[in-house]
């Protein structure tokens, strides 16, 4: 078995956008032919989706695309959906990456595309789980079930063709916070996390050895706020402990999709 903490990682490319509505459009468009290619390739997509502003927006933009006559889109019923990180909240908490998700995609594909409701594999709410940890279990269980027969990683995953995180001021992604226990979480694929500096407290998050078995590792970072944090995850050297972020990679490609705002400190 390969040991997951070794799994092979590309190094990060950097694009950089005029503004977040360029960046979203690209991310959009890549993230339909990902799904469009997995499945004649594979016979199946998984996507992992993130919350934040920058990624809803590429949501709200798949819909406007779907929507739009002429479009390529993937047979919906062979592609799957789940989330790098949630917020341990009740389950119709607009707070909820997975409400907003909803809201700006998921709700029309399954209405008026096909995508089977059950797809849509959404992190455990605190009606499910009396605790993230309780939550974590219970999300690497459902992820078990569709794990990849023979994946590379050694993990009980699907193959996951293409995972999207938001980067936080603080250089965090997912709920895989600076200085927290959970950075060295390792050889399972989730954590709980009881006391985040963002509110709410309580989440569950993948691992890094989770996210780092995706084939393709995007982030959708926009704003000023992100560039410190954006430039010093992509300085070598940095440690991940202080800047989650320098750690993101995926197997075949790891991009940096940033608007100019926030790639305005990189050197
Ligand atoms: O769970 C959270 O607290 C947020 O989802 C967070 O992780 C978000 O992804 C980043 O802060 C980027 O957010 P923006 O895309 O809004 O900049």
């Amino acid at each position: 078995m390969t040991d997951p903490a070794k799994a092979p990682v590309t190094a990060p490319r950097t694009e950089i956008y005029a503004g977040k509505d360029e960046l979203v459009s690209v991310v959009a468009e890549r993230l339909l032919a990902v799904l469009v290619d997995a499945v004649a390739d594979h016979g199946s997509a998984h996507a992992v989706l993130t919350g934040g502003s920058a990624g809803i927006a590429v949501l709200e933009k798949v819909a406007e695309l779907v929507a739009e006559p002429g479009t390529e889109t993937p047979s919906w019923s062979a592609v799957h959906f789940w989330w790098g990180d949630e917020r341990l909240l009740p389950s119709d908490d607009p707070e909820r990456n997975a409400m907003q998700a909803h809201a700006a995609l998921l709700d029309a594909l399954i209405a008026e595309h096909g995508l089977p409701a059950q797809n849509v594999h959404r992190m455990p709410t605190s009606e499910d789980a009396a605790s993230p940890t309780v939550g974590a279990e219970m999300y690497a269980a459902s992820m078990e079930a569709f794990a990849e027969e023979g994946g590379h990683s050694g993990l009980a995953l699907p193959r996951f063709d293409v995972l999207l995180l938001g980067v936080g001021p603080d250089g965090h992604i997912a709920s895989l916070f600076p200085g927290k226990d959970s950075l060295g979480v390792s050889g399972v694929v989730t954590v709980g996390e009881d006391d985040s500096p963002k509110p709410p407290p309580q989440r569950v998050s993948l691992t890094f050895d989770a996210i780092h078995t995706a084939d393709r590792v995007w982030t959708v970072v926009v704003g000023q706020d992100k560039a410190a944090a954006a430039a010093k995850a992509l300085t070598e050297g940095t440690d991940p402990r202080e800047i989650p972020a320098a750690r993101v990679a995926g197997t075949m490609e790891t991009i940096w999709h940033l608007d100019q705002a926030a790639a305005a400190e990189l050197g």
